[in-house]
């Protein structure tokens, strides 16, 4: 696997940045890659950064907090978050016996293992191969992986084909991924512990995916997937966008959303739920705010968890 470039923010030449991520971008000689190129990728970063954003809002209301509640967090993100192009080369499990093993993660992510995708910064995964599985429910187009090693695909045994990108998860608020029609992408369902395949059948399908620190936020209710890249006999493209929040409002754990962590009503010693009730009762229902709502009625709320439904990796909602 090959990573083109990060593209991070458009950071002013003359500006000091504030810390080690944020800077000016280091584009590749625009004569290979044409006039347009770079306007269309920072195009792109703008468009991937207003769509992060709205799904942070989004699953602020659905955390049952406010609007910006969630967004306020992730102020300054988009300074320091990526925009990578990845090209996975075709990969047979002959070559796989050829080489050697070595650390794998990636770009955005913390895992073990390794790739044959070849990261070229953030000192992360080193090209080769190991013999991996991935075997999903579909198979989108890994014809020499999928279900050939008889694993089905637990994390375990995840042995049969090629490892593009090693399992892991990725480390910031959230990520989204274009992939092409090759497939590859897989997560792991956490109830049978399968490689489940993320369909590519429509190219230009964006898949969302919760990272650690949305994760942390959210008292563990939103979940960070852990994810690879299985490679076929096809090369494969994706465009991976990293949405990160800006260390300088990382908040300390726990998180200030600890509010999204209900205790059900049932395990609260009574004399607590009947203080609740009469405090609800004396305070007007319209002046409260969501996240008081939920909490003085010691429900657990709805909240959005990032699930695989069919081989389809979607934000599910969640039924207390
Ligand atoms: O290439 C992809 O589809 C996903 C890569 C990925 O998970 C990562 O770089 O963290
Ligand atoms: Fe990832």
């Amino acid at each position: 696997m090959f990573s083109v470039f990060p593209r991070r923010y458009p950071w002013p030449k003359d500006q000091p940045p504030n810390n080690a991520l944020q800077g000016p971008n280091i584009w590749p000689d625009s004569d290979s890659l044409g006039e347009d190129w770079r306007d269309s990728m920072s195009a792109l970063f703008r468009l991937m950064v207003s769509v992060n954003e709205a799904v942070a809002r989004g699953l602020s209301l659905s955390l049952d907090l406010g609007l910006q509640d969630l967004p306020a967090l992730c102020q300054g993100g988009d300074t320091i978050s990526l925009l990578r192009l990845f090209h996975y080369f075709p990969y047979s499990n002959d070559a796989a016996s050829n080489s050697n093993s070595s650390g794998g993660g990636s770009g955005g992510g913390s895992g073990t293992g390794s790739g044959n995708r070849k990261d070229d910064d953030d000192g992360s995964a080193k090209a080769v191969a190991s013999t991996g599985s991935g075997t999903g429910e579909e198979n989108c187009g890994n014809d020499d992986t999928g279900n050939s090693g008889g694993s089905s695909g637990s994390q375990e045994g995840s042995g049969a084909g090629n490892i593009g990108s090693s399992p892991h998860t990725d480390w910031g608020l959230s990520t989204s991924i274009l992939q092409d029609g090759a497939g590859g992408l897989q997560f792991l369902e956490q109830a049978t512990q399968r490689w489940v395949d993320v369909p590519c059948a429509q190219e230009d399908a964006l898949v969302f995916n919760c990272g650690d620190y949305l994760s942390l936020l959210s008292n563990g209710r939103l979940k960070s997937p852990v994810h690879q890249v299985v490679t076929t006999g096809v090369e494969r493209t994706s465009v991976v966008f990293f949405y990160y929040s800006i260390p300088a409002s990382t908040p300390s754990y726990p998180s200030p959303l600890r509010a999204t962590t209900r205790v059900p009503a049932q395990e609260q010693p009574q004399q607590t739920r009947q203080r609740r009730r009469l405090q609800r009762q004396r305070q007007p229902r319209r002046s409260q705010s969501r996240a008081s709502r939920g909490r003085r009625s010691g429900r657990t709320t709805p909240c959005w968890t990032s699930a695989i439904s069919s081989g389809v990796a979607t934000l599910q909602r969640q039924q207390p």
